[in-house]
């Protein structure tokens, strides 16, 4: 289940922006990326194709949390684009998660991983308290998202690093759980409350992580995503 490669978060305005980070790489390496809600809404469905065209994996990270039949319906739309894996929120419920299953299955989509969000790296226990009206842990919360994510027959979750060992306790050990909130040690968390460092992510059982910022806002791009597929990988 675990994936070797960082996933690389493309949150770029335009087209060009990512034909420009990308061809920093050398060509015959195959990276997996990440294309969100600013890169899809301004450029559309091409900027997949495009990416596909490459050779390059996709997670289609839109979290989509709407009624279960306007998810279906746009499930069955974004299985065309043929991607690795795409999500919803899994705050969503499980009707709502097994209508996105099923829009997939229904259009061609069966290869394609569903994961759904739990809470996201940029709430802290205090925000969701406060924000959700939820007053439990904020393990607790995610540990319940995640448990109605498996229950629905979802392939995994997102999540924070912190949480991926409580997670496959309460699910089971091939549970996907993808980890954004990655941060290299002196880089800058931004937004991101539930940080870990690769290396830690690692070590803890991720089998996703997902980083943006800290390689597409490096002065170097490339040598930051090596440096942190070698933390990741636990390479010299
Ligand atoms: O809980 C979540 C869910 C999604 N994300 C996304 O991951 C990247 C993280 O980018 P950084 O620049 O490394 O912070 C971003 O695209 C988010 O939309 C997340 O951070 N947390």
């Amino acid at each position: 289940m675990r994936e070797n490669r960082p996933v690389i978060a493309l949150d770029f305005p335009t087209f060009q922006d990512v034909k420009d980070f990308l061809a920093k790489f050398p060509e015959e390496e195959k990276l997996y990326v990440k294309i969100g809600m600013e890169l899809y809404y301004s450029v559309g469905p091409d900027v997949v194709e495009y990416v596909k065209s490459l050779g390059h994996a996709v997670f289609l990270d839109l979290k989509l949390h709407d009624i279960p039949n306007t998810v279906q319906s746009a499930m069955k739309v974004l299985a065309g684009l043929g991607v690795d894996m795409t999500n919803v929120h899994a705050a969503g419920g499980r009707e709502m998660m097994r209508a996105a299953r099923a829009g997939l299955d229904q259009a061609g989509g069966e290869a394609t991983k569903l994961i759904a969000v739990t809470q996201l790296t940029s709430t802290s226990e205090a925000i969701m308290q406060a924000d959700q009206n939820i007053q439990t842990s904020l393990q607790e919360s995610v540990i319940h998202y995640a448990q109605m994510t498996a229950d629905a027959g979802l392939d995994g979750v997102v999540c924070s690093a912190q949480e991926v060992e409580l997670i496959k306790q309460a699910t089971s050990s091939d549970f996907v759980c993808l980890t954004p909130g990655i941060r290299p040690k002196g880089t800058a968390t931004g937004d991101q409350k539930r940080v870990m460092t690769p290396a830690d992510a690692s070590s803890i059982g991720s089998d996703y992580i997902v980083v943006g910022r800290p390689v597409t806002q490096a002065s170097d791009p490339v040598r930051a995503y090596q440096e942190i597929y070698k933390e990741w990988n636990h390479l010299p």
